[in-house]
């Protein structure tokens, strides 16, 4: 199997860890989540990393885990939502896989988030904020992304759209 990495890309609760999950399941190949790698390699969580030593600090090990991904051989990787806007990110992905992102509704999104622990920065922003995040990342994942699928049917329609395309490719 070649080395190309499927990286799944997109704002938070947009569906990267769920679909990349059965994609990687439908495709029987390796699966990776970068946020779970980064927790298991630090042994810290997301939320305790933000609070003991901020962003910009989750950032730095959100890209040394970018550059482990781009090492592993081929599979599934979801990323998470800040991941794509960072060009130092972009890059490293773009060399070693295709980008897919994936786009889901705002509303459904902010009922995801909005109560969610495990997501930091959503649990800071209202959702006047959230929104303008939600729409201001568009524009940096479209820089990247090879392609851009909506997720706002089931997670097995957005697995087959996926498939159809890695088909085509
Ligand atoms: N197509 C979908 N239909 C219904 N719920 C979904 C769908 N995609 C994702 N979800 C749900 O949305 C939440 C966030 O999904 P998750 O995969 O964690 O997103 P991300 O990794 O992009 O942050 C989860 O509770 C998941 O079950
Ligand atoms: O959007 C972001 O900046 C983040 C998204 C999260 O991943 P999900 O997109 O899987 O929620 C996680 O990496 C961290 O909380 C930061
Ligand atoms: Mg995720």
């Amino acid at each position: 199997m070649s080395d190309k990495k499927i990286y799944l890309c997109g704002f938070m609760a947009s569906g990267k860890t769920t679909v990349g999950k059965a994609l990687s399941k439908k495709l029987n190949i390796d699966y990776v989540d970068t946020d779970e790698l980064l927790v298991e390699t630090y042994g810290l969580g997301i939320p305790a990393i933000f609070e003991k030593y901020g962003e910009d600090y989750f950032r730095d090990l959100e890209y040394d885990i970018a550059k482990k991904t781009a090492n592993m051989k081929g599979g599934v990787v979801s990323t998470g939502g800040g991941m794509l806007t960072f060009d130092r990110n972009g890059e490293v992905l773009q060399k070693s896989g295709i980008i897919i992102c994936l786009v889901r509704d705002f509303d459904s999104i902010y009922r995801e988030i909005k109560s969610d622990k495990n997501r930091p920065l959503a649990q800071t922003k209202t959702k006047d904020e959230l929104k303008e995040m939600y729409e201001s990342r568009i524009l940096k994942y479209q820089k990247y992304a090879d392609y851009i699928v909506g997720n706002d049917g089931s997670v097995d329609d957005c697995v087959k759209k996926i498939m159809s395309i890695i088909d085509e490719s």
